[in-house]
């Protein structure tokens, strides 16, 4: 299987090499030639899987240069009950992804039913480990058999860079440079990353937010020369690889609320920077029955714009508001470029165009193309929470079905209540656990939530961290000075 570029300028590559890569040379982002289809005869089959071997079966799909027993050993080796253990009492471990239903609605296939697909039970709390536990042990199993090291240079909103320190902790080959937005994220998610005392992490905390930290990684990734000299690497959604291996988890929650391929279901996903529910896209492209991909975003909500009116339009770090759903605090999201270029016929041209008119500060219009009557085709739907709406989202699903959602899931089944259907169920993204987001947690429900053992005290951690303005030389200068040390 060959990637190309979104921007179309870009020699095609093998997977291990986009993997070690992240940004395409010409600053497109990549995505396969083409998107396998699923047949009816492999969803039957797959429907019984355990959810290891449902990766490897998916990813086997995209990636044909690593040997097919390696890939499934990987995929055994990521998807556990003890790596992803961090289960609600009730759920089930060994599914990786339960379904909590909150209501059940009718029939096997829940009919009309409101579901929450558990993506975070891994190490961190939040969905990232999902896929960063297998970016982790790809990285470790390519660089061996290469013989080479990797820096990692990855931005957070507060979630991706927890989920990558801990998956690439002590690895000796690896080393993560990550920047956060200061002082605008959970005390939890802070002292997740900032009390990490391994040698190969480096956390850095810029003083802007995380579009500023985004921008950085891809300007350091445009500089070829200091990239190639300094062996860059990225773990953001920016690497396809980080969104292969959320496609899993879309198969796995269809099997989880249907019984057979002729039930369609409707996914609502909390939504920043577009990379989780890009994944829900590749899954309905491949034949998948999604039939709504509901896109919930908070307060920044361009994406929603973008789905109700066609016109995308970036807001700047001074328009972007800091909210109690922090992780979904972006105005730029990098991954809606693949969409768009699924959109547009998978045109390069016509993405780099649009994309020069985003990059100088501008918007887009696809009013103003022949694309704008084509997003219907794609099964997208909108719509955005406020603060108040999570409060009462937190407080209604506590108070009638006695589950503790965190603030970003709450922004999900908030706007997942405007789309819902009597003939499907719907099934809400669950993105991170409530104990990443006590303050507002407090606030809503007047206690703290739940907090799964091994997390008490993490606050109260040494904290290692260095604060920088939003400045790409003094990035670059601090990656070049620890790793020539
Ligand atoms: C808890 C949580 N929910 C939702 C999102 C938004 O996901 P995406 O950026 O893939 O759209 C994030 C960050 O990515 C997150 O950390
Ligand atoms: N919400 C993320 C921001 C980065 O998104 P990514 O999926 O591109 O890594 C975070 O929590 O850090």
């Amino acid at each position: 299987m060959r990637y190309l570029s979104t921007r179309g300028q870009a020699p095609a590559q093998q997977f291990c090499d986009i993997l070690l890569g992240g940004l395409a040379p010409d600053g497109g982002l990549y995505l396969p030639e083409s998107y396998p289809r699923v047949t009816d005869a492999e969803l039957t089959a797959w429907r019984a899987l355990p959810y290891a071997e449902l990766a490897f079966e998916i990813l086997s799909r995209f990636i044909d240069d690593i040997p097919a027993e390696d890939l499934r050993a990987i995929c055994r080796k990521t998807y556990t009950a003890q790596v992803y253990g961090n289960v609600r009492e009730g759920s089930d471990a060994t599914r990786i992804t339960p379904v909590t239903w909150l209501e059940a609605g009718e029939g096997a296939n829940h009919r009309g039913g409101l579901g929450l697909l558990e993506l975070s039970n891994g190490p961190t709390l939040a969905f990232k480990d999902m896929a960063m536990q297998l970016l982790g042990n790809l990285f470790e199993y390519v660089l061996e058999q290469r013989g080479e090291q990797i820096n990692i240079l990855g931005a957070t909103s507060g979630d991706t860079g927890s989920a990558a320190e801990y998956a690439m902790r002590g690895k000796h080959n690896v080393r993560v440079f990550m920047l956060s937005p200061n002082g605008r994220m959970s005390a939890f998610q802070r002292a997740q990353m900032y009390s990490l005392q391994d040698e190969n992490i480096f956390n850095i905390a810029v003083e802007g937010m995380f579009d500023d930290a985004q921008d950085i990684v891809k300007a350091v990734s445009n500089d070829h020369a200091f990239k190639k000299q300094y062996k860059i690497g990225a773990v953001n959604s920016i690497n396809w690889a980080r969104v292969v291996a959320q496609v899993v988890y879309y198969f796995a929650g269809y099997f989880g609320a249907t019984e057979r391929n002729d039930q369609v279901v409707d996914m609502a996903v909390p939504s920043g920077n577009f990379g989780n529910i890009c994944a829900g896209h590749i899954a309905r492209t491949m034949g998948l029955p999604i039939r709504k991909l509901v896109c919930a975003t908070n307060e920044n909500d361009v994406l929603d714009e973008f789905f109700r009116t066609g016109v995308y339009r970036p807001r700047t770090s001074a328009e972007t508001h800091v909210t109690s759903s922090p992780s979904m605090d972006i105005s730029k999201a990098s991954n809606f470029e693949r969409f768009i270029f699924d959109l547009v016929g998978r045109n390069g041209d016509t993405v780099r165009a649009l994309w020069q008119q985003v990059e100088s500060g501008g918007a887009f219009d696809l009013n103003e193309t022949p694309f704008a009557d084509k997003v219907a085709e794609f099964g997208f739907v909108s719509g955005s929470s406020s603060h108040a709406d999570r409060l009462a989202t937190i407080r209604a699903t506590r108070d009638a079905y006695g589950v503790v959602v965190d603030t970003h899931t709450a922004d999900g089944l908030k706007v997942a209540a405007q789309y819902r259907e009597a003939d499907a169920p719907m099934l809400v993204l669950e993105t991170a656990q409530a104990a990443k987001f006590e303050e507002t947690l407090r606030e809503a429900l007047g206690e703290a939530p739940p907090r799964p053992a091994g997390f008490d005290h993490l606050e109260a951690l040494a904290q290692r961290v260095e604060v920088m303005p939003v400045d790409v030389n003094r990035v670059k200068a601090f990656i070049r000075a620890h790793v020539d040390a």
